[in-house]
């Protein structure tokens, strides 16, 4: 575990975008330390000093906790704004949607969340009270039926031995979270027509957020497309999910979650992909099918599933970024964004750097290198 040695709220760095910060999900993580209060011993005042000093101390500390009040209330990348936990729903059996609401009065979160979501792909940092430290985590687009302006909703793994994780598993409804941000993780530019986002486990965050803000940018002339890769280790973690298009057949022989690399066994013929035997669909993937309706023939899903040997390879990049339509000078841009555990980011696309107290993009490598794609941004998350 690397702790982060930068100061709260990391700088944006050098990057084609202008809002890209380097991160890499999952190691980032800060501790916070506790403030040491000064205990000089008290010396002799006039008492029309202590008077004024204690006036204007007085007065200082009102003005303060009246702005600490005031922002406390509205989310902000500055101060801790404690939000109360008001559902938590099982979507895998390593994962629960969470629901955080904002505190009363409500502040102006509606116009901090919309300025996000406009932007592109965007988290906060939660902070564990007993333990002061943080962890990153990536609100999920507001669907429809919620009230838009109070809560986040956060798709959360449970790691048994994972400090935060366990942590927010074990609470109870109504507990206090508190939370700051939000933190861009990286803009998606105007001109984007196609995203190709490779994800891995909670890597799906960040890929809903990415396709409900290019989406939205749809009118008659702009119709850009989203198609999302996303592998996991069990079938339960994507249940009903079924692939959109023939990229599940084309599959690699390689696993990279563990963070190591295992190859399967030689010879075997990869398994089907298993049909749903149920009709029973995780949250996860009716929020992608929810997305796939709204904007129809602009969102593709494919899902791979460790446990059934189907793997995301060179080739099932390749089918979709051939698909798209080719540049012809328009200026479109396309984008790839990997994000997921860490051995999968470096899979996929090579790790990110460490270097002066900050993760850097890193050069490309991984398969992604491999493919040589031209016209194609890669941003790992
Ligand atoms: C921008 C961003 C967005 C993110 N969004 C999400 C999200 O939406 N949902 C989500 O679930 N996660 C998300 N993450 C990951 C999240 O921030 C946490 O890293 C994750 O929840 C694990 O934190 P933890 O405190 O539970 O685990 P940690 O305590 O940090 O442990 C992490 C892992 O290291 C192992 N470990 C810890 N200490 C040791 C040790 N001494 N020796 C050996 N192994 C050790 C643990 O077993 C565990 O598997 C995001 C990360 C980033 C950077």
């Amino acid at each position: 575990m690397k702790l982060r040695t930068s100061a709260p709220g990391l700088p944006l760095l050098n990057s084609p975008f202008p809002l890209c910060r380097s991160v890499i999900r999952g190691r980032r993580h800060y501790v916070f330390s506790a403030s040491s209060a000064s205990s000089l011993p008290p010396k002799p005042r006039y008492w029309l000093r202590v008077a004024v000093v204690t006036t204007a101390a007085a007065g200082v500390g009102a003005f303060i906790r009246s702005q600490q009040d005031t922002k406390s209330t509205t989310l902000n990348p500055v101060t801790f704004t404690p939000y109360y936990l008001v559902s938590k729903e099982l979507v895998s059996p390593s994962g629960s949607i969470f629901t955080l609401k904002a505190p009363k009065p409500v502040g102006d979160n509606c116009q901090v969340y919309e300025e996000a979501w406009k932007t592109g792909v965007w988290s906060v940092m939660f902070k564990q009270p007993q333990l002061q430290i943080g962890r990153d985590y990536t609100p999920l687009p507001p669907t429809s039926g919620e009230g838009r302006e109070e809560s986040l909703r956060f798709f959360i793994r449970q790691d048994p031995h994972g400090e935060m994780s366990r942590y927010l598993h074990g609470l109870d409804m109504g507990t206090s979270i508190e939370m700051r941000g939000p933190q861009i993780e990286c803009e998606i530019p105007l001109d984007t027509q196609q995203i190709l986002f490779i994800a891995g486990g909670t890597g799906i965050a960040p890929a809903l957020q990415a396709g409900h803000t290019l989406l939205s940018r749809t009118n008659d002339t702009y119709k850009p497309e989203i198609h999302i890769l996303w592998a996991n280790r069990r079938r339960d973690d994507c249940a009903g999910g079924t692939n959109d298009s023939a990229a599940t057949t084309s599959r690699s022989q390689v696993s990279w979650f563990s963070g190591l690399l295992k190859t399967s066994i030689a010879g075997r013929t990869p398994a089907e992909p298993m049909k749903s035997a149920t009709t029973f669909s995780s949250l996860i993937v009716k929020e992608l099918e929810a997305l796939k309706s709204k904007y129809p023939g602009q969102v593709t899903v494919d899902y791979f599933v460790d446990e059934e040997n189907t793997f995301i390879g060179k080739k099932a990049i390749l089918d979709l970024a051939d698909s798209a339509p080719p540049d012809k000078g328009s200026h479109k841009r396309k984008m790839i964004f990997v994000s997921g555990p860490e051995g999968f980011i470096s899979y996929v696309a090579g790790p990110k750097l460490w270097a002066q107290g900050m993760e850097l993009q890193g050069p490309l490598q991984g398969i992604i290198k491999e493919l040589d794609l031209k016209d194609w941004t890669v941003w790992k998350l």
